[in-house]
């Protein structure tokens, strides 16, 4: 198969938004999906996204549909809703996407109830379709912008990494390829547990030297669970690791790093998301729940499962860590 001609985006959100535009920019025509036939033809006719992604232009090569047809002649469909909604979101393509049409999973979480990460809902749903993941240290509006970032992109079947990250890379955006689709999913589904983690001890007033402690030990338990779960150690130190990790903990752009900080400063957790989608929130019980199956010690996502869900305070989860029985590094 030569270079890719058109891409499909499934999901006009903030993330859709910037990859339909980060495409664009490489020289590929983009449908961009959005469900709601209102959206999409208000983002069709003043080209922005207001709503998710305000202030940013959509490129001329972008068109904006809500007829699922429209994306069935794509090459390359790319699925940017949030990990809950894979499964209502896909179902409304079925029949609709050819077989062998690849699909780029681009979400960051586990499926509550089940536990799978989104490479594993598919594989239920499309048992037949090309999958590859897409993860890393990326916020929408940087990309959207054209600001340079790197992400990584894996998929079992090495060949087809490597061309979708040649075919996606562009100008602004450089994209790795690999085969460790587990890896780079656990990384980009853990960081957002922790980076809530991280805004609770900002918001709390704990200083800088407790947010390095606690991204260094989050990072600790990210690699414990890899290691249990299938995920390779050298993925976890890249992209869609470590360096997602890092820009998630640090970063007030973040929607996991705000929520933390909000319950933090002492908002009650229910209330806290200001309005925007918190992958972690929905992961953190997915994760400790799949941990614990298999021992896995995972203290610092646990203390976050335990705040959200109101049953340990803030002081309480921060004084548990901090009792934990000393041990080597
Ligand atoms: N925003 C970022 O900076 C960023 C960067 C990297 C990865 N991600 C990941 O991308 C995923 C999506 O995040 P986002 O920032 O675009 O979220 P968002 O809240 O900005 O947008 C979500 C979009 O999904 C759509 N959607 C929800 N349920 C749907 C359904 N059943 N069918 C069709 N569409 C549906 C919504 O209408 C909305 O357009 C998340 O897993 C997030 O972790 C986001
Ligand atoms: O705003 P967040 O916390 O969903 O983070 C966005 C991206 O995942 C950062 O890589």
């Amino acid at each position: 198969m030569g270079a890719l001609r058109t891409i499909g985006v499934i999901g006009g959100g903030a993330w859709g938004t910037a990859l339909a535009n980060a495409a664009a920019a490489s020289g590929k025509a983009v449908a961009l999906w959005m469900r709601d036939p209102e959206a999409a033809a208000a983002a069709e006719l003043s080209r922005t996204n207001e709503r998710y992604l305000p202030g940013v232009r959509l490129l001329d090569a972008i068109g904006v549909t809500s007829r699922p047809q429209t994306l069935a002649l794509a090459e390359t469909v790319l699925l940017v809703v949030p990990t809950q909604n894979i499964r209502s979101a896909l179902a409304g393509f079925a029949g609709l996407l050819p077989p062998e049409t690849p699909l780029v999973l681009c979400a960051k979480g586990i499926e509550r109830g089940t536990n799978l990460f989104p490479s594993e809902i598919v594989r239920e749903l499309r048992p037949e379709a090309p999958v590859a993941v897409l993860s890393g240290p990326s916020f929408a509006a940087d990309v959207a912008r054209g600001l340079p970032t790197a992400v990584a992109l894996a998929s079992g079947d090495e060949e087809l990494a490597r061309r979708l990250a040649a075919d996606l890379s562009g100008p602004a955006l450089r994209v790795y390829h690999g085969s460790d689709m587990r890896g780079v999913e656990i990384g980009g589904a853990a960081k957002n547990v922790l980076a809530i983690a991280v805004g609770i001890v900002q918001g709390r007033r704990l200083g800088e030297s407790a947010k390095a402690a606690l991204t260094a030990r989050g990072f600790a338990e990210l690699l414990r669970f890899a290691e249990a779960f299938g995920g390779r150690p050298h993925t976890l130190m890249g992209l869609s690791g470590l360096g997602d990790l890092v820009l998630t903990c640090g970063s007030a752009q973040s929607r996991n790093f705000s929520l933390g900080l909000r319950i933090g400063a002492g908002t009650p957790a229910r209330d806290a998301t200001g309005g925007k989608l918190a992958e972690g929130a929905f992961t953190a019980d997915a994760l400790v729940d799949l941990a614990r199956s298999r021992s896995v010690e995972m203290p610092i996502s646990e203390a976050v499962a335990a705040v959200l869900a109101g049953t340990r305070s803030v002081d309480e989860a921060v004084d548990g860590l901090m009792a934990r029985p000393l041990k080597a590094e």
